[in-house]
């Protein structure tokens, strides 16, 4: 009886806050057009919300931002941190697929990844897992280094603190952090796991600070940082777009699938988009931007002609400008390590969705719902001693349910995730312990992204060539191998840790624990970490493989603008978001022609 008064009691009021968090209403989206905007931005993701907001604050321009998504804020399930994984594989997601690869996802069926990216206002950041890092500075250097001017890292440095409001006091490197703006970042590290862990990283030589900070070394072990304020996801629209909504100068349509930019003699003057079945187009005053992600803003230059003049002619597309739009596509992966343990002390589902868990997320945003799915730690590690920059990152999950959430989009096959996930789910109990992922942050292999057709509803042709260089297996087998000296510690032993081997057909007839071994499960089981890049890459005039100039415009084009993931010379060393957002407040500068932040030490 107790139990159901309660349950009942947090539905009540899930339902009712779930109506007090809803921020926009549909007329606020606009379906009736002006004729001309100053600046169209395509896409509402995590790039396209920040510029939104910032050229908007010129009252005297205005501004139209077209979505193909919806505005998904009338789903707060979604903001639940602890949620984050179920948001994946719903309308908010584009569900791309690769193609069959060569190299990777042997597991797969018919070696098929999914790649999630995020449809609606907030982009990505409506279901990405919400951890906040920044990259290091070794990153920023070599994309300035390389031609591309005012790119280093004392240089954008000004431009992750504009976009932050960091909520804590403790435990950060305080110079590196900045308070009041539109991002809210908390540690959302809670459970006992977690605090061991980090003894453990310790205790193998690691030293635990603030990845985000130290000068832009990373190096080390640290808490979780992410986009979580007062307990609630706080996604690019949240953040950037809700304060700013009712600006008269700043249009938002949602449902809007931009299919063209209209380009004439070499002058990008206006969209052509598709809003709720009916053909619309819009002319820019000044400028077109390109916002719609790393596979969006890719896909829309080549439909509108610009591209690899041989593909794009193949297609039928008249050539606007030759570029190598999409020929150098690059993706993080990530690999699961296991680890069952015998003190009760992860997460498991049916610790964290409790009647209590649900009263003190809705009222106080406090509670376990609150983490970013038991996303706790992360670790930065050079496996190569003559890398300049670490090479692997190990993200803490400390529950072995992640997959209960997600594994169905990991598109294992059956056999893979009856070997990979019976025991989880076979259960009644789910067991106790957590998972290390190991990311290669710093991978050599290239892949591409082509039209399919000249359809713009079709979804392009995206290969990353996954472990196509050897070079990266090889990293990645010293980083499972620096996991397993990890799981070895005292500090793991107090939690009764016992490392959880792997045993799927494919890989069984290799020497057990042998790198013929784990190179087999790598090449079975490694996939996407959702951050691809590098489709329309910066870099000086004179590089071939660059399609934007350090100011980010298209080359050869003008009014045309591409600000978003899928500029970065290079991935950065971590997680994409916020690199993302510091590149959309740097853009925004660029565009506006003034600069908003103080230099680094002024
Ligand atoms: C499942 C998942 C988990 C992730 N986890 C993390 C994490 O924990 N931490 C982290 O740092 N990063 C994470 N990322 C990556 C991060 O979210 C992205 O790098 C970042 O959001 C990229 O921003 P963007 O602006 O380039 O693209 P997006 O945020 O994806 O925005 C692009 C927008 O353009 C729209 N669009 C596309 N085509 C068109 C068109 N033709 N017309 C109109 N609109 C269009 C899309 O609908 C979308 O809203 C994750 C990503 C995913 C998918």
């Amino acid at each position: 009886m107790k139990t159901w008064l309660a349950t009942s009691l947090g539905i009540l009021v899930a339902v009712a806050t779930s109506y007090y968090f809803r921020w926009t209403t549909p007329h606020q989206f606009v379906r009736n057009f002006n004729k001309s905007y100053d600046y169209i931005i395509v896409g509402g993701g995590a790039a396209g919300l920040v510029l939104a907001n910032r050229l908007s604050e010129d009252a005297d321009v205005t501004v139209l931002v077209l979505e193909a998504g919806n505005s998904e804020s009338d789903k707060p399930v979604y903001d639940i941190p602890y949620n984050a994984p179920k948001a994946q594989m719903t309308e908010a997601d584009w569900i791309y697929r690769t193609v069959p690869q060569k190299h990777a996802h042997f597991g797969m069926k018919d070696k098929v990844g999914i790649w999630p990216q995020g449809k609606g206002l907030g982009g990505s950041t409506l279901l990405n897992g919400l951890a906040y890092v920044r990259g290091s500075r070794h990153d920023y250097d070599a994309w300035a280094a390389n031609g591309c001017e005012g790119w280093s890292y004392d240089e954008v440095l000004p431009y992750f603190l504009k976009t932050e409001d960091m909520r804590e006091t403790d435990g950060f490197d305080e110079e590196y952090h900045s308070r009041g703006g539109p991002i809210t970042i908390s540690d959302t590290t809670k459970s006992e796991v977690a605090q061991v862990y980090l003894e453990a990283v310790e205790e193998i030589g690691f030293k635990v600070h603030d990845c985000n900070g130290n000068n832009g070394i990373q190096d080390g072990v640290c808490r979780m940082q992410a986009i979580v304020g007062g307990g609630q996801r706080c996604n690019a629209a949240r953040g950037f777009l809700q304060p700013v909504l009712e600006r008269n100068n700043l249009h938002v349509a949602i449902q809007s699938h931009v299919t063209k930019v209209r380009i004439e003699n070499k002058q990008a003057v206006g969209v052509e988009f598709i809003q709720h079945g009916r053909k619309k187009s819009v002319a820019a005053k000044r400028e077109v931007i390109l916002s719609a992600g790393s596979v969006g803003s890719a896909q829309l230059l080549m439909l509108s002609g610009v591209g690899p003049k041989d593909h794009l002619t193949e297609l039928g597309i008249p050539v606007v400008a030759d570029l190598p739009v999409g020929s150098t596509l690059r993706d993080h992966m990530m690999f699961f390590t296991k680890a069952d343990i015998k003190k009760p002390v992860s997460y498991t589902n049916a610790k964290v969705f409790t009647p209590l868990n649900w009263l003190k997320y809705y009222l106080f945003g406090t509670g376990l719902m609150t983490s970013n799915a038991a996303l706790e730690s992360q670790t930065f590690i050079r496996t190569d001693p003559d890398s300049k920059t670490p090479d692997i990152q190990l993200t803490l999950v400390s529950t072995l349910e992640e997959h209960g959430d997600s594994y169905g989009h990991f598109n294992y096959r059956d056999e893979i995730n009856e070997a990979l996930f019976q025991s989880i789910h076979g259960l009644d109990a789910v067991p106790e312990g957590f998972s290390i992922a190991v990311v290669l942050i710093q991978p050599k292999s290239k892949g591409s992204l082509r039209l399919a057709s000249r359809d713009p509803f079709d979804y392009p042709i995206l290969d990353p060539n996954y472990l196509a260089d050897p070079e990266d297996v090889k990293t990645y087998i010293r980083g499972v191998r620096h996991v397993q000296k990890l799981l070895k510690t005292e500090a793991l032993k107090k939690l009764g840790t016992t490392v959880r081997t792997i045993d799927i057909p494919g890989c069984r007839e290799k020497i057990p624990d042998s790198d013929e071994q784990w190179e087999c499960f790598v090449r079975h089981l490694a996939t996407t970490i959702y951050h691809p890049a590098s489709t329309c890459k910066m870099g000086p005039l004179s590089d071939p493989t660059a399609v934007v100039d350090p100011q980010l415009r298209v080359k050869g084009i003008s009014g045309l603008r591409v600000a978003d993931c899928s500029v970065m010379p290079n991935l950065t060393s971590g997680n994409t978001m916020a690199p993302t957002f510091m590149i959309a407040e740097k853009a925004a500068d660029l565009i506006r022609g003034k600069v908003t932040v103080k230099p680094r030490g002024s």
